[in-house]
């Protein structure tokens, strides 16, 4: 293990200035150009022990920059975004090169260190990785594709199976310990096979509390990614019936687990979390203006849902749950295994891991299922996915077989809204990111407000 500083401190200003233009272009960075950025902490590694014996071309300094986003776009207005840069000599220009500036003490080529081994094995010794860094860092690479945090795959690093570490560097800080931290490690400590192996996790203190930087998981070897497993499957028109099932097994299993391991929260306040899905709607609504024409009826389904849950008699039970569940977030190797403990990034971390309903979980997957049929083409997208839909439910159902309090009929209801939620969730997410797929949400709206 390595000493890690943190410090209160900023940029040189050229580094600051080069580093204004280039994170409004990164995928992963929160905010839009507009963003104000403040300059917080500079985390820095005992750089002799980083030193000792480099991976080739990949010398440097390394330092992780936390700097606060303030912006009404983002969650709760205000977020640490985490920018690790290595800084090295001006004449080392491969591996993330930025962009080389005139600092205080001379010229330095910056780079970005998500894609630069020698921050990768600043980040592994810091987690009290051992090894030598040219081994472990050999055949990392970066993963491509749409990603809020950067996932680096590094088949060198030791792991109990032999396959290797994923190396995930958070881009977004939460406030307070990292719920894709304090998930994953509770249910590979409680022997879980359901999510990869959680090898270890850079946490710094802050005069805030402590907050984690990066987290190690065993890598998961020869695995497909949910989403387009199911889309190639929907592709060819085949069924999902028997994946879907083991899927619904596994997030019961999941659920169950999180609710022993996890403090479970108190009885659900129907009006709150009625008022909870009202919010969400109506934000929805402002942000898309293709929901204008739908917001009465939504009402009307949410006035119905309170009317219900204001009748039971039994108080219904609420506990940690995922939160941002759906196909993207599983692997698919000999099983199944769920990912990605955030929660939905476009909520507050107190949001995501405040107890709550576990159909909000099952309710996202059946979404997935949806968009799997749309994007796969299945020659008969409504009976794949109600297929696929029926039989993840009676794979859930055979592990958890009760309502969290709630009658049957009332359980349906709560699902449809869910559904719902989340349907309108992904108008604004689909109209900001991938416009094209909005009818795939918008369909799913229609459909709900019509039955
Ligand atoms: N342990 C692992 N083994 C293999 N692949 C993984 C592992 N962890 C994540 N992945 C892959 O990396 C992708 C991104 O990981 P995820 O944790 O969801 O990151 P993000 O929060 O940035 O979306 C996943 O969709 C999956 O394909
Ligand atoms: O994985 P993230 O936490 O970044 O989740 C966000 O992006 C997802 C897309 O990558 C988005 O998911 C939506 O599209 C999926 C297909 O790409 C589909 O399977 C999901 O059901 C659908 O919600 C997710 O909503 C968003 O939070």
């Amino acid at each position: 293990m390595i000493d890690v500083s943190v410090q209160h401190a900023a940029p040189d200003p050229s580094v600051g200035d080069l580093l204004a233009a280039w994170l409004p272009t990164q995928r992963w960075f929160p905010g839009g150009p507009s963003v104000q950025a403040e300059p917080w902490l500079a985390v820095t590694f005992d750089q002799e022990e980083v030193d000792l014996a480099p991976p080739e071309g990949a010398h440097g300094d390394v330092v992780l920059l936390l700097t606060r986003l303030r912006g009404p776009e983002l969650p709760g207005g205000e977020v640490v975004a985490q920018v690790p840069l290595v800084l090295s000599d001006p004449e080392d220009v491969s591996l993330g090169h930025i962009g080389t500036v005139e600092t205080a003490t001379g010229e330095v080529a910056v780079h970005d260190g998500g894609a630069n081994p020698a921050c990768w094995v600043a980040l592994l010794r810091a987690m009290g990785v051992a090894g030598d860094p040219t081994t472990l860092t050999e055949r990392g690479r970066v993963l491509a594709g749409e990603q809020s945090n950067t996932s680096v795959i590094l088949p060198g690093v030791p792991s109990p199976s032999g396959a290797g570490g994923m190396l995930k560097i958070l881009r977004t800080i939460a406030d307070g310990p990292h719920p894709d931290v304090v998930v994953p490690q509770a249910l590979t400590a409680d022997g879980w096979e359901g999510v990869p192996r959680f090898l270890g996790a850079l946490e710094i203190d802050t005069d805030d509390g402590a907050v984690h930087l990066a987290i190690l998981s065993e890598l998961v070897p020869h695995a497909e990614d949910g989403f387009e497993m199911a889309c190639d499957v929907a592709s060819r028109g085949e069924p999902f019936v028997e994946q879907a099932d083991a899927l619904g097994r596994l997030v019961a299993e999941l659920h169950q687990r999180m609710a022993t391991l996890l403090p479970t929260g108190p009885p659900l306040d129907a009006a709150r979390f009625v008022a909870g899905l009202r919010r969400r709607a109506d934000r929805a609504v402002a942000e898309a203006e293709v929901l204008a024409p739908r917001a009465a009826e939504v009402t009307a389904l949410l006035d119905d849902l309170e009317r219900r849950l204001a009748a039971l008699p039994e108080p219904v039970t609420t506990q940690r749950i995922h939160g941002d569940l759906h196909l993207g977030q599983t692997l698919f190797s000999e099983g199944w295994k769920v990912l990605d403990f955030e929660g939905e990034p476009q909520r507050s971390v107190d949001e995501r891991t405040a107890p709550d309903l576990p159909l909000r979980d099952v309710a996202g997957m059946l979404r997935s299922f949806d968009y799997a049929a749309a994007v796969g083409e299945a020659p008969e997208p409504a009976s794949w996915q109600a297929e696929a839909a029926d039989a993840f439910l009676a794979g859930y159902r055979k592990t958890v077989a009760d309502h969290a309090g709630m009658d049957e009929d009332t359980a349906a209801v709560v699902l449809d809204a869910l559904v719902l939620d989340k349907a309108l969730y992904e108008v604004v997410y689909e109209s900001h990111h991938r416009p094209t797929w909005l009818p795939i949400p918008l369909g799913a709206v229609d459909r709900l407000l019509r039955d």
